[in-house]
Order: C-alpha cells, then sequence, then structure tokens
C-alpha cells in the first residue's frame, strides 16, 4: 500500500462478534476496487443483485460492478431513486420483482452501495427475498460508514412511522473506502456528523472531547481525522450490537439518543425535508433538554452539545410544526410500550439511560422550548 499519498491511512478492521453471525468492517481508502476479491474471499458467489440510487450509481456503480463481474459473478443491477422517499413499500415491491425477473435464487447475495437509505431497503430487500439472502454493505455516506452499515437494522418507512416495517438481518461484511467521500455533498456530509457526536454523548466523553478539539479537520474531511471517526464510532457500535443485538435488554436503545424527536420531526416535516442527521441534531437537544427538565442532566451539558453541533454546521433549532403531529408520530416510536413513552436521557456527556413513563406534556415541552428565539 503507497504511504506518499496523503489521503492514505492504514487499513483497519473493526469485529463484529455476533456468533454464527459475526462480521468484520474493512476500513480502508481506495478499496472499493478490490469488493470482489473481498466478497469471494467471504463465500462463493455467482449471481449479485446490486442495489445503489442515482447518485451513486452516477459515480461507483461501474467499478463495483465490474469488479464483481471479474471475480465470475453475474450482476442484477438496480438503481433507486436518491432519498429517503425510496425507503418505501413501492420502492420495495418494484425491487423484489426486478430480483425475481432476473432469476434470483438462495444463493444470490445482495449487495448495498450507496448511504443509509439504500442500507436499509436493499437490506430489507435481502432480508425477505426468498426469506433471507446474504448481504453486503458498502456504504458511501458518512452516516451510513459509521452507523446505518453496521448491527444489522433494515427496514422501510410508512408515511405516518419512519422504519416501522423492518427487521434485524446482520450483513456478511462490511467494506468501509473513506475516498468515496470526496464526493459526498456538504450537507450530507455534516448530517453523518450528528451521529458521530451521538456516540461521545452516550459512551464516550474522551471521544467527545476529541470531536470538540477537531472541528476544523473534521469539516475539512482531513483523514487521520475521518480514520478516527470512523473506527471509534464504528467499534462502538460494534459493543452495543454484540451486547444486545436486538434491543431486548435496552442497551441497544442507547443508540437511540435523540432518534424519538428525530423520527418525529422527519416525518411530520415529510420524508427527506430534513435530513436523518439534521434531525439527530435537533432531537439531541431536546433530549438533553427533557433531561434537564427530569433533574438529570445539567445545562451546561447541552451548552457543550449545542455549541458542537452548531461548530460542525448542524441545525440546532426546533422548527416550527404542528405539535399534536410531533406528539402522535412519537407515540408511534417503537421504543414506546404498553402505551407509554420512553427516551433514551443524558446523565452526563458520555452517560444516558432508557428512561421510561415520560409524561407527554414534558416531552412536548422540551421540544417547544428548542425553537429559536
Ligand atoms: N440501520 C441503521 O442502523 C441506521 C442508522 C442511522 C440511519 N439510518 C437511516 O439512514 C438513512 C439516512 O442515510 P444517509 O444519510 O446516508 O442518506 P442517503 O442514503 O439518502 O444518502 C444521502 C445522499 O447522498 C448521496 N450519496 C451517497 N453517497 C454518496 C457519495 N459517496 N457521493 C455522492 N453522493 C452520495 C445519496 O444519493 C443521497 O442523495 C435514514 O433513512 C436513516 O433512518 C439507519
Ligand atoms: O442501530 C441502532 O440501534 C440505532 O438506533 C441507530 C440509529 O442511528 C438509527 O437511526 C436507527 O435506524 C434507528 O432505529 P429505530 O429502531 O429507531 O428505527
Ligand atoms: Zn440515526
Amino acid at each position: 500500500m503507497p504511504t506518499s499519498n496523503p489521503r492514505q491511512v492504514p487499513p483497519q478492521t473493526v469485529h463484529v462478534p455476533l456468533a454464527e453471525r459475526s462480521y468484520d468492517i474493512s476500513i480502508g481508502t481506495g478499496n472499493l476496487a478490490q469488493v470482489g476479491k473481498w466478497i469471494t474471499s467471504l463465500r462463493s458467489v455467482t449471481h449479485a443483485v446490486l442495489i445503489s440510487d442515482t447518485n451513486v450509481a452516477a459515480h461507483y456503480e461501474k467499478p463495483v460492478h465490474q469488479a464483481l463481474e471479474a471475480e465470475g459473478i453475474r450482476v442484477t443491477s438496480l438503481v433507486v431513486p436518491a432519498g429517503e422517499p425510496s425507503k418505501s413499500v413501492a420502492t420495495a415491491q418494484k425491487l423484489w420483482e426486478a430480483a425475481l425477473e432476473d432469476r434470483v435464487d438462495r444463493k444470490s447475495i445482495v449487495v448495498a452501495l450507496g448511504g443509509g437509505v439504500i442500507g436499509d431497503l436493499a437490506g430489507f430487500i435481502a432480508a425477505t427475498m426468498t426469506r433471507g439472502l446474504d448481504f453486503f454493505q458498502i456504504p458511501t455516506t458518512l452516516l451510513a460508514q459509521v452507523d446505518s452499515s453496521v448491527g444489522g437494522k433494515v427496514g422501510i418507512n410508512l408515511p405516518a412511522a419512519k422504519n416501522i416495517v423492518g427487521c434485524f438481518w446482520q450483513p456478511k461484511g462490511v467494506l468501509i473506502d473513506t475516498a468515496v467521500l470526496e464526493t459526498l455533498p456538504r450537507r450530507e456530509y455534516l448530517s453523518g456528523l450528528a451521529e458521530v457526536v451521538k456516540y461521545g454523548v452516550i459512551l464516550d466523553e474522551p471521544f467527545f472531547d476529541y470531536l470538540e478539539a477537531n472541528v476544523q479537520p473534521l469539516l475539512d474531511r482531513e483523514p487521520a481525522a475521518l480514520q478516527k471517526i470512523i473506527a471509534r464510532s464504528c467499534e462502538l457500535k460494534a459493543q452495543v450490537v454484540a451486547e444486545d443485538e436486538r434491543e431486548t435488554t435496552g442497551l441497544r436503545a442507547i443508540l437511540n439518543y435523540g432518534h424519538t424527536y428525530c423520527h418525529a420531526l422527519e416525518t411530520v416535516a415529510g420524508y427527506g425535508e430534513f435530513l436523518h442527521g439534521e434531525a439527530v441534531s435537533v432531537g439531541m437537544l431536546c433530549a438533553s433538554r427533557l433531561g434537564e427538565k427530569l433533574g438529570v442532566f445539567h445545562a451546561p451539558s447541552t451548552q457543550r452539545q449545542h455549541a458542537l453541533l452548531s461548530a460542525l454546521s448542524l441545525p440546532v433549532d426546533t422548527p416550527q410544526l404542528d405539535e399534536a403531529a410531533i406528539l402522535a408520530a412519537m407515540q408511534r416510536d417503537k421504543k414506546v410500550e404498553h402505551g407509554k413513552l420512553r427516551f433514551i436521557v443524558p446523565l452526563k456527556i458520555g452517560k444516558v439511560e432508557l428512561m421510561a413513563d415520560i409524561d407527554s406534556e414534558v416531552a412536548m415541552s422540551a421540544w417547544r422550548e428548542g425553537h429559536s428565539a
């Protein structure tokens, strides 16, 4: 591997230990061209359903397609419109039918080439087609590289609720090429940083300190900073998923910090209006104010998050949306149990807790108080 290129950083592997569902996340720069060899080193393959979106396909479909064909793999390439609205029943149906039309069978694999929308959608197709196909994640957004490609949550939206139809279906491997982030639009890149900040708040104060101290390198997408945040985020997510794969003990739910507000915001504003990470940014601040109201979190720590998210050019103000609709959407959150809202509430930077039976008026006041003055 050449070391003279300043964009090159040493490759790294993060293991996700899940017994027979274990897999590796391979992080590198310029490793996309190796995708065919990487997949065939994991299992023998004769047919791949390659799923991407219109933006991603324009940049990366051809090299991936060719790399798969070079290993003797027949490729069915399916491209969906870019954006959150593609995480839908209608798009899933088109993909099921197109895969069937091109002779998918139980030994076929699904390759998700794209951001979180493609990973969630393609993973859902893999989980459901012929009752389950092996799938491989090639995440091309920062958000997908630090979060959505890891952990096996796959699914689609209904108009009234995000990710409400889906399942747990782990990939067989995740290939991260940090070089693909060079073509990622700035707004999409920033959106991914919100999930990175999330890891600092929920699990790792030193990582949060690192983010505060490295705002400019992060905004500049400096290779060393990118490698650090991708690898650390994957490590933290892998640890949580390994301990609570299906969110049954409550541990995995900490990854949902800020997401009760976030998903309500995305749904009520209309899918795609706010990017997922933008809504996570707003949602984390709502959850922090909720922590203050419950007497378990302190205002200076909310301000620290506000300052970091603002410095990373992420939205911090709660938008003006119909409050009844926001509350109704929050009541459809998957953490709701026996009809009661449950939230991930911060206790300090680096530690959060799942809290049950939260009064909806208190939750809404934390939303409301985020409107810009
Ligand atoms: N399953 C999980 O654990 C999990 C975790 C976090 C988020 N999510 C989901 O992920 C989705 C958001 O993912 P996202 O932010 O990656 O959005 P996305 O998949 O829509 O990608 C963002 C945009 O960037 C474009 N793009 C992707 N890679 C590119 C590249 N390298 N160069 C140029 N353009 C590129 C895409 O075409 C799209 O327009 C949401 O649906 C969210 O619910 C899932
Ligand atoms: O992997 C998880 O678990 C997460 O909660 C990660 C989140 O960032 C992600 O947005 C996830 O899709 C939300 O899951 P959901 O169960 O609330 O739909
Ligand atoms: Zn998320």
